[in-house]
């Protein structure tokens, strides 16, 4: 239960109110997130867009100097991670890369001297074991409170960290397969809780990452992890049961390129291509494919991949001989079956 001197958290809004979004913009700033404007976006997604496509002008005066004096008075939030790995460090660097908060407002638990001194290189405050009295000291120093351990950790460590969980905390859960209503049911009555599934591209501000609220996490809260989530990437909100298909997606899908781009780089090499030139090539070829079906249209909207590989596919040429090839070997099929047994997978783990 919460502790008697901490109120409860304000009840969801249908909207999310000016001077709320004002401080979770003084807080995040603007965000250098792109908005894809084929994704359909949530309320609050859609205010956070007209917010900062809002320009200023005199009736604006008032609450500026509204907003302004607020800002006075606000911390910003702080962020703990606890365990901060492969995918805890994404999120770590992809924020401060993003600019949208400072090492100075993150701290991490971890439990090896290596990773120790890795969040220290990166000038996050540092505790221990999460279950060793780590989470008591984390808890105190963060508003937000990331869960980056694997998930058959999970249990121990929400033992440890409930006790110190107050009404000020977020908690946001990156654990592949683990239920909303199993980390609402670990926590006290009432905790706000956040689902999120990101991917390890959020190192260097290229996350594929979607999000789900929990029972009491408010649009404030949905407004943060938004901002947060989209400094470092794309970020788009589903219901909780696509969680699964987005894990054997997005969250495992950067395994399935790297294997792709290597196997292609192989593939150069075996045609006479020295390997450096083949990996830069393959790899350029992947983000550069990519990013046309993402910006190919020049308007935000998506653009068919199958619309661009004809535009590739020369009659008689050397693309549909390359193309008959991955068909004849089950290419497509392999990718289909690949997303499902992970999705498949992630339902078990929760
Ligand atoms: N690696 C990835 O690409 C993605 C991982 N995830 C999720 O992120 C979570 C972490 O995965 P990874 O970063 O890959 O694992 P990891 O093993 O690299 O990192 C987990 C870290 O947690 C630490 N840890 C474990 N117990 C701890 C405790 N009691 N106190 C403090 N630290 C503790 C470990 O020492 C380790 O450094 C998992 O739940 C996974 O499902 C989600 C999306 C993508
Ligand atoms: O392999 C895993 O279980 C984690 C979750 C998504 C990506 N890596």
């Amino acid at each position: 239960m919460w502790p008697a001197q901490e109120s409860r958290p304000a009840p969801r809004k249908s909207t999310v109110s000016r001077v709320a979004l004002g401080l979770v913009r003084s807080t995040y700033g603007n965000g250098h997130h792109e908005l894809h404007t084929s994704i359909p976006e949530t309320e609050v997604e859609q205010q956070i867009r007209g917010a900062e496509d809002s320009q200023a002008g005199p009736s604006d005066v008032d609450e500026q100097q509204e907003e302004e004096e607020e800002a006075l008075t606000f911390r910003p939030d702080r962020i703990g991670f606890i365990g901060a790995g492969q995918m805890g460090e994404a999120l770590i660097c992809g924020f401060i890369r993003a600019g949208i908060c400072s090492p100075g407002q993150l701290c991490a638990s971890v439990r090896s001297e290596e990773r120790r001194q890795r969040m220290l290189s990166l000038g996050l405050q540092v505790f221990g074991d999460a279950t060793l009295g780590g989470s008591a000291e984390l808890a105190a120093a963060s508003d937000i409170i990331f869960l980056g351990v694997k998930p058959q950790y999970l249990d121990g460590v929400l033992e440890a960290l409930a006790p110190h969980i107050t009404p000020r905390h977020l908690v946001v859960s990156i654990a592949a397969g683990v239920r909303l209503a199993s980390l609402e049911g670990r926590l006290p009555e009432g905790t706000r809780v956040i689902r999120v599934m990101p991917n390890t591209p959020c190192l260097i501000g290229q996350a594929a990452s979607a999000y789900v609220l929990g029972n009491h996490a408010t649009n404030e809260d949905a407004a943060k992890i938004y901002m947060l989530l989209s400094s470092a990437g794309l970020a788009v909100s589903v219901e909780e049961r696509m969680m699964d298909a987005v894990t054997g997606l997005s969250g495992s899908g950067p395994a399935y390129v790297f294997l792709a781009i290597e196997a292609m780089a192989d593939g150069a090499v075996a045609a006479g291509l020295p390997r450096d030139k083949a990996l830069a090539l393959a790899a350029q070829t992947v983000s550069g494919a990519a990013r046309m079906v993402l910006e190919g249209s020049g308007d935000g909207s998506l653009t068919h991949p199958a619309l661009l590989k004809d535009r590739v596919t020369s009659p008689a040429g050397t693309t549909i001989v390359g193309l008959a090839e991955l068909e004849a070997s089950g290419l497509r099929g392999a990718l289909i079956r690949a997303v499902q047994a992970a999705a498949k997978r992630s339902e078990t783990l929760g």
